[in-house]
């Protein structure tokens, strides 16, 4: 039995994750506090996107204890939509429905999930896009929006259940470069709201150094290092890290 922090938004205990017989995330032992900004680096393939889809249940784990907002993924009793309503997800290709305007991404999980009076949604979504600076667009449909304005809209979409913690997979990394700017500004907005639990997976370094309060290294399915982002950018602890952040940063 893990013991309940209720200052713990996320804590992974002794976790093992298995694709048939490959061994995708090894002995995960890490903890995020309420209101941390957390990023995760590392090679590609090293496990990233299959840690953070496993924080909300989108990757089954086989071993360990995975305790995301107080209830344990691995406990069969566990009704992962409690644990979805609390932890949004912002992915690498945005995941709109195409079909709906983008008023009309922002709105459904509250209209579904939560039954919010449509009255109050429609508010409440209008201010979201006037943040992520697309309210002129709630009308439009997906096709018509840049990839970065498609991510602005899926942000938005994110924070409109008013989650506790949100995870991005890579959330920069399908747009093209002159529009990075503008989703990466939004994300620390958000992060520096102290209340919001934020995790992300990032090639880029500077907005790490700018934003994450911890850096997490990952190679091969393991945590190499968990550090201060300050004491991470100084000097990392392990080679291969070190090696990592050289590449990243003469790219
Ligand atoms: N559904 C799957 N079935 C089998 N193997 C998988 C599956 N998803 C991921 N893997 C493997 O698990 C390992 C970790 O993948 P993951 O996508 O988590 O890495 P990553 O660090 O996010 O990589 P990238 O930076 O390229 O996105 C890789 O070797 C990948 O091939």
């Amino acid at each position: 039995m893990v013991e309940n922090n209720q200052d713990n938004m996320i804590q992974f205990v002794d976790v093992e994750k298995y694709y048939g017989h490959f061994h995708a995330l090894k002995n995960i032992n890490l903890t995020i506090k309420r209101g941390e900004t957390v990023v995760l680096i590392g090679p590609s393939g090293s496990g990233k996107s299959t840690l953070i889809r496993a924080i909300n249940g989108l990757e089954p784990i086989q071993e360990g204890h995975l305790i995301v907002n107080g209830y344990d993924l691995h406990d069969p009793k566990t009704d992962i939509n409690k644990i979805r309503k609390r932890v949004g997800m912002v992915f690498q290709h945005f995941n709109l429905y195409n079909n709906k305007s983008v008023i009309e991404n922002v709105m459904l999980a509250p209209r579904i999930v939560s039954h919010i009076p449509e009255e109050e949604n429609e508010k409440y979504a209008l201010e979201l896009l006037d943040r992520v600076g697309l309210k002129d667009k709630a009308g439009s449909m997906p096709s018509m929006l840049s990839g970065g304005q498609k991510q602005r809209v899926a942000i938005a979409r994110s924070l409109a259940m008013k989650p506790s913690a949100l995870l991005f997979d890579e959330p920069t990394s399908a747009l093209d470069p002159e529009m990075i700017g503008d989703v990466l500004r939004i994300i620390q907005n958000i992060a520096k709201d102290s209340d919001m639990t934020s995790l992300i997976v990032t090639h880029e370094m500077n907005f790490a150094q700018n934003v994450a309060n911890r850096v997490i290294f990952m190679a091969d399915g393991e945590v190499l290092e968990d550090s201060k982002t300050s004491d991470f950018f100084k000097k990392p602890k392990s080679v291969r890290a070190q090696q990592f952040v050289d590449q990243v940063q003469n790219n």
